[in-house]
């Protein structure tokens, strides 16, 4: 690497301007959460809430965020990690006005990083900001970040069902034991038993990955997003083969299935002469939401079922606040669990391990400082 870029990087990082950066570098998605040192006023004014400016978009389409030195939550595609190194090159490290107490990336070099990119993209990182990822532990972060959420940020937890969304009222002595579910591009269940104990108990490859990549491929879309809005419009029974078209429109009744349920998803292909292209992108988005949703679903309400656990938790960027892909989760833990077992949303879902890698700080206050600004300001959970 040429010097002059290497220099140029040290100037910056000598001016500073954010403190507490963590990233979480998944498959699909590179999350990120700072704590930015450019505010005037100071730690103690923000965590007392005296600041009135509260939550603001930003210009961009880029994010959401809170400004003036409140938690930043950004999110990145992992293909593109060289806009994240600029972004965080240009806009977080050459603010001038760091405080001299604050355990900045500018002081230190060092920031924590968690998600297999953590490793991947090391060199990278080293190469082009001159910083260090200290690597944290995936699943520990996630297990923090979630522990952290469900006890400090008030509506953080809710059910989704038929349309209808509820707060949960989680009473933090009587957190424990739950499951862990986080739809990433794979998915991981942990068996989350107090605040350090923790098991990765199952995992299933088919999750996000799988629907934003199958999904590109059968309908062509070229963003996420556009995909997710197509499941929108889409009518899976043109691509599922449900049992009343095995039953001649009749009910499996004796053993609980009702003629709509789905017998084979994607099966009704194979009895139609049809090509991919005969069929609208929309009915497919569909069909492959569910699919897989109603899978991941079915898949956790077993592990639930394997260790007695009753409340499933569901995090990770698939789910997007999404109405139809938690609707899905939530009716197959319902159905699967004949009622007894409860599919439960998070509201920060995609940001579990990018927080929980954030509290991996040392700094003691560093946990009190976040439990503050998510408790005033909960809906800072959301970029794009
Ligand atoms: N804008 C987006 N671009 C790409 N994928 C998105 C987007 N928004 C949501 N997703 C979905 O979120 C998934 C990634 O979720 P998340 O960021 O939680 O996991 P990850 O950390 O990238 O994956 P892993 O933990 O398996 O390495 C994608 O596979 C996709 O299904
Ligand atoms: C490999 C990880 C943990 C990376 O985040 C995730 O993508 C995952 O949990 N995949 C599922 C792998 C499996 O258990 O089959």
């Amino acid at each position: 690497m040429e010097s002059g870029r290497v220099e140029a990087k040290m100037e910056k990082k000598e001016s500073g301007g954010v403190s507490h950066l963590a990233l979480d570098i998944g498959g699909s998605l590179i999350k990120m959460v700072y704590f930015p040192s450019n505010s005037s006023r100071s730690i103690d004014d923000q965590v007392n809430g005296s600041s009135k400016d509260g939550l603001a978009a930003s210009s961009d389409d880029h994010h959401y965020s809170l400004l003036n030195g409140r938690l930043h939550f950004f999110k990145f595609e992992t293909s593109k990690v060289d806009d994240c190194i600029d972004f965080i090159s240009s806009e977080l490290l050459q603010h001038r006005g760091a405080r001299d107490n604050e355990a900045s990336i500018s002081g230190k070099n060092i920031i924590k990083a968690t998600g297999g990119g953590a490793f991947k993209f090391a060199d990278l990182f080293k190469e082009r900001l001159g910083i260090t990822l200290d690597k944290v532990d995936e699943m520990d972060c996630l297990v923090r970040g979630a522990n952290f959420l469900l006890k400090t940020v008030h509506h953080e937890a809710f059910t989704y069902m038929n349309g209808e969304k509820e707060y949960a009222q989680i009473d933090h002595k009587d957190l424990y034991p739950y499951l862990l579910v986080n739809i990433g591009s794979g998915v991981s269940m942990i068996k989350v038993e107090s605040d350090s104990k923790f098991e990765r108990v199952s995992g299933t490859s088919v999750g996000g990955g799988t629907f934003w990549g199958l999904g590109k491929l059968l309908t062509k879309c070229k963003s996420f997003d556009e995909l997710l809005e197509l499941s929108h419009r889409g009518n899976n029974r043109v691509i599922d083969m449900l049992v009343g078209d095995i039953f001649g429109g009749l009910d499996y009744s004796k053993i609980g299935l009702t003629s709509t349920a789905i017998a084979s998803s994607f099966g009704k292909p194979i009895s139609e002469n049809k090509e991919l292209e005969d069929y609208r992108a929309e009915d497919i988005a569909r069909s492959l939401l569910r699919m897989i949703s109603n899978n991941i679903g079915q898949i956790a309400y077993l592990n639930a079922l394997r260790f007695g656990l009753k409340r499933i938790f569901f995090g990770g960027f698939f789910i997007r606040g999404h109405s139809y892909t938690m609707d899905t989760i939530s009716v197959a833990v319902n159905f699967w669990s004949k009622g007894d077992a409860k599919a439960m949303f998070l509201r920060h879902e995609g940001f579990l391990g990018a927080l929980g890698a954030f509290l991996s700080y040392e700094e003691h206050d560093l946990a009190d400082m976040a439990h503050h600004m998510l408790q005033e300001f909960p809906q800072s959970s959301y970029s794009t």
